[in-house]
């Protein structure tokens, strides 16, 4: 589902939480909400899936009629029945949700089966590890075969192996639907995103794709060691592409833009005749560019 974000503006209490924002979300994009706490991440998501109305701005779906049967939401802290099982938890969420009855049992276990919950489906709520409950939860929020898919910090809460977990499940629901997540997770958030939209009290930061966020404002360094020093011979190759150059002993670190091709750099310092103990390249993580956006 497309979404079209215009001037959105949240106040609470004379508090303005949300300031006047707009943005796309593109049709199939799995896109990554990130800020720091009391961005308004919360509130944004809150107002795209209806559970909040705008102050001001408007919010448009490409599906025009009855947009909330084609969203599926799952909220920061899920909360369950925890004496209901979770095929009666999914079987009343799938009658509030207007899942047709006659395929009410089939969805619910198919959803089950892709959560991989089916061993633990009459087991009570009640008795499950944090990692099964954020499973139920993602459940409750796809039952129904949504076409935007938005999650609250799904993986904040995990460890590592209840985040993966997860991950894998989006990584197969990026298939199917579009997906907007919000998370603290950045390491998380570059394994799964396409693109990427950056709040910092209430207002956009960054908005457009994880490749062209990089692009801007990462760099990359290349730590050279060779047994003889390096001096100035090839220097016509790197030195446009230079930000930073260090030596020491025999060790050389380059911080470099992302515009020189490392190989050249290689067979060039090989050709040379350097005998190389070591050619690491090293990018700028999405935690690293994070800071610095958040920065600006
Ligand atoms: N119901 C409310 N009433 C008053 N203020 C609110 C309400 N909900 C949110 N806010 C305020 O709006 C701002 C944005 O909150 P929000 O929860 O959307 O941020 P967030 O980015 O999701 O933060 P976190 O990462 O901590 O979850 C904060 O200043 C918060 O205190």
């Amino acid at each position: 589902m497309f979404v079209q974000v215009n001037q959105l503006q949240k106040v609470f209490k004379g508090h303005t939480a949300i300031k006047g924002i707009t943005f796309n979300i593109k049709e199939g994009s799995c896109t990554a909400l990130l800020g720091p706490n009391g961005a308004g991440k919360t509130t944004t998501l809150h107002m795209l899936s209806g559970l909040l109305s705008p102050t001001k701005g408007t919010i448009t779906y490409s599906e025009e009629r009855d947009y909330r049967s084609h969203i599926g939401f799952m909220p920061q802290h899920p909360t369950f029945f925890n004496w209901m099982t979770p095929i009666e938890f999914l079987q009343f969420a799938g009658k509030l949700s207007a899942v047709p009855k006659h395929l009410l049992k089939e969805q619910v276990n198919n959803t089950l089966s892709f959560v991989g919950l089916t061993e633990a489906k009459n087991r009570k709520i009640g008795g499950f590890s944090g990692g099964m409950k954020q499973r139920l939860g993602l459940a409750q929020a796809i039952l129904h075969q949504p076409e935007l898919l938005i999650l609250d910090e799904p993986v904040s809460a995990l460890d590592p192996t209840g985040r993966r977990e997860v991950l894998t499940l989006m990584e197969k629901l990026k298939e199917r639907m579009t997906i907007l997540f919000s998370t603290h997770v950045l390491h998380d958030a570059e394994q799964v995103c396409d693109e990427v939209l950056m709040l910092k009290d209430g207002e956009i930061k960054w908005d457009g794709s994880l490749t062209s966020l990089k692009r801007t404002f990462s760099h990359t360094a290349i730590h050279i060691e060779t047994v003889e020093p390096i001096k100035n011979a090839f220097d016509n190759l790197i030195k446009p592409h230079t930000i930073h150059f260090t030596t020491e002993n025999n060790a050389t670190i380059l911080e470099i833009t992302p515009s020189l091709h490392t190989n050249d750099l290689l067979t060039t310092l090989i050709s040379k005749g350097y005998t190389i103990q070591c050619f690491e390249v090293t990018e700028d993580s999405l935690e690293d560019v994070y800071m610095k956006v958040v920065e600006i």
